[in-house]
């Protein structure tokens, strides 16, 4: 019997999001249960290492969004196919978690000074990244690893729109190659229809 799943994350298509992109993609049933911030302070402590996302199969809990979507991306095939494919969709994936780190945390920074050391370095994260994402799309014909999608492409476009909207800008105008990819993963017929039914969220664009 196919396990229950239980996703458990905040309204919003941050870390959170490759996961249900992946069990949309593997037409999977899960259950999505969404947090507001309110609501995720009462439970905080209940989860393994005090944050979000967390996914129950069945009555055992699991954390670490990487670590879940490389779970899923094996049950809805894709996953590389050997070891050193895999190591090039860990290799973007974790690039990927430089990017959104060094372009998101100062949102989340409580200390002025250090808020505004990290936004006067913006201006240098966002080309240098981009173009190196840019460069891994031209070089593999359209997707981040070798022509095909993979949950690589999955978790760098899923929670694109939530670093959008904290930036408060489409950093991905004069990456056509990017925004093509966006347009691949986003038209895959069960993400489409995930993302025409998803609801619009707790941060309207997030
Ligand atoms: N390494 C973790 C990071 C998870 C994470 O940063 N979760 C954030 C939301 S995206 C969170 O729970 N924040 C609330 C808090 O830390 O209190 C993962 O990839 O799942």
């Amino acid at each position: 019997m196919a396990p229950k799943y239980t996703l458990h994350y905040f309204d919003v298509t941050a870390l959170g999001e490759p996961i249900r992109f992946l069990f949309a993609y593997g037409n999977i049933k899960w259950e999505d249960i969404r947090y507001d911030d309110d609501q995720f302070e009462k439970v905080k402590s209940k989860m393994p290492f005090g944050q979000m996302p967390v996914l129950h199969v069945d009555d055992k809990i699991y954390a670490q969004s990487t670590a879940i979507s490389r779970y899923l991306a094996k049950q809805v095939g894709l996953s590389g196919k050997d070891d050193l494919e895999n190591l090039l969709i860990d290799q973007a994936v974790d690039l990927f978690h430089d990017f959104r780190q060094k372009i998101g945390d100062w949102f989340y920074d409580p200390i002025p000074a250090s808020k505004a050391a990290k936004v006067a370095q913006l201006k240098d994260h966002f080309p240098f990244y981009l173009n190196k994402f840019e460069q891994i799309v031209k070089e593999n014909n359209g997707f981040l690893v070798n022509g095909k999608l993979t949950w690589a492409d999955v978790f760098f476009v899923a929670p694109l729109n939530y670093f959008k909207y904290i930036n408060k800008r489409d950093f991905l105008e004069g990456y056509p190659l990017l925004q093509e990819l966006v347009k691949k993963v986003e038209s895959t017929p069960a993400i489409a229809s995930y993302i025409a039914k998803r609801p619009p969220g707790g941060r309207p664009g997030a």
